[in-house]
């Protein structure tokens, strides 16, 4: 199988956990990526089945407005029940890294609001240690040299991704080479650095279930509710 059709399988099995728990009331937390976008287009069929939804990112939120979806504002929506996204990571604790298309913040903010937080990826992003995929930092842009001293002192390399702004008129670094042992430990270090918006270490608040897609078919991971 391609990458695509794993991406589209895992896609389609959010779609199957979460239509049966759906009513003419329900607003769906969406991602952003080629994971979420597969996911946005086979949710489309069902427009009728719910009212709308939160998305993560302006280029999620005029896809779902292509489709007819209604695109709430966060703020106006009480409760969330479901968040899907993709990663660019996923270790066995569900702990991921998340960014690569710069949505982190946004991302990290529904996924903050949603009761359960459905995370769809194929095989390529598992992994026994998070880190081979350089961490995205969101910067305030006047900040980004102290922050990148900062991350240096953290044993980091950030790479400044050029020619990138964010939704909310940040800016991006990627840190190489940083160990990340304890996922919440450093989530919390590198977002005291001050100038630091977030990082796309989603171990604060990782995903409830993991569907990986795999040339065997997609396996379901579910992290125990605390
Ligand atoms: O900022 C982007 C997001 O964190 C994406 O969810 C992540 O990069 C995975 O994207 P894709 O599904 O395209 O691999």
């Amino acid at each position: 199988m391609t990458q695509d059709q794993l991406k589209q399988a895992v896609a389609q099995a959010a779609l199957d956990l979460v239509l049966p728990q759906l009513t003419a009331k329900s607003i769906i937390g969406i991602g952003t990526g080629s994971t979420a976008n597969f996911f946005i287009d086979l949710l489309a069929k069902y427009r009728m089945e719910f009212d709308g939804a939160v998305a993560s990112s302006e280029a999620s939120a005029k896809r779902l407005r292509t489709y007819g979806i209604p695109v709430y504002d966060l703020n106006s929506v009480p409760e969330l029940e479901f968040y899907v996204d993709g990663a660019d990571e996923t270790n066995e604790h569900l702990e991921l890294i998340k960014g690569g298309g710069a949505a982190l913040t946004r991302e990290k903010i529904v996924a903050a609001v949603a009761d359960t937080f459905i995370c769809i990826a194929d095989e390529s992003k598992k992994v026994t240690q998070l880190g081979a995929f350089p961490l995205p930092v969101e910067v305030i842009p006047m900040a980004r040299s102290h922050v990148a001293r900062q991350l240096v002192e953290l044993g980091g390399d950030p790479v400044y991704r050029e020619g990138v702004v964010t939704d909310n008129g940040n800016v991006i670094l990627d840190v190489y080479h940083l160990n990340i042992s304890s996922a919440p430990e450093l989530e919390n270090q590198i977002n005291n650095i001050v100038g630091v918006v977030t990082n796309g270490l989603f171990a604060q608040r990782p995903a409830d279930i993991l569907l990986l897609g795999t040339a065997q078919g997609v396996q379901q991971l579910k992290r125990p509710k605390a």
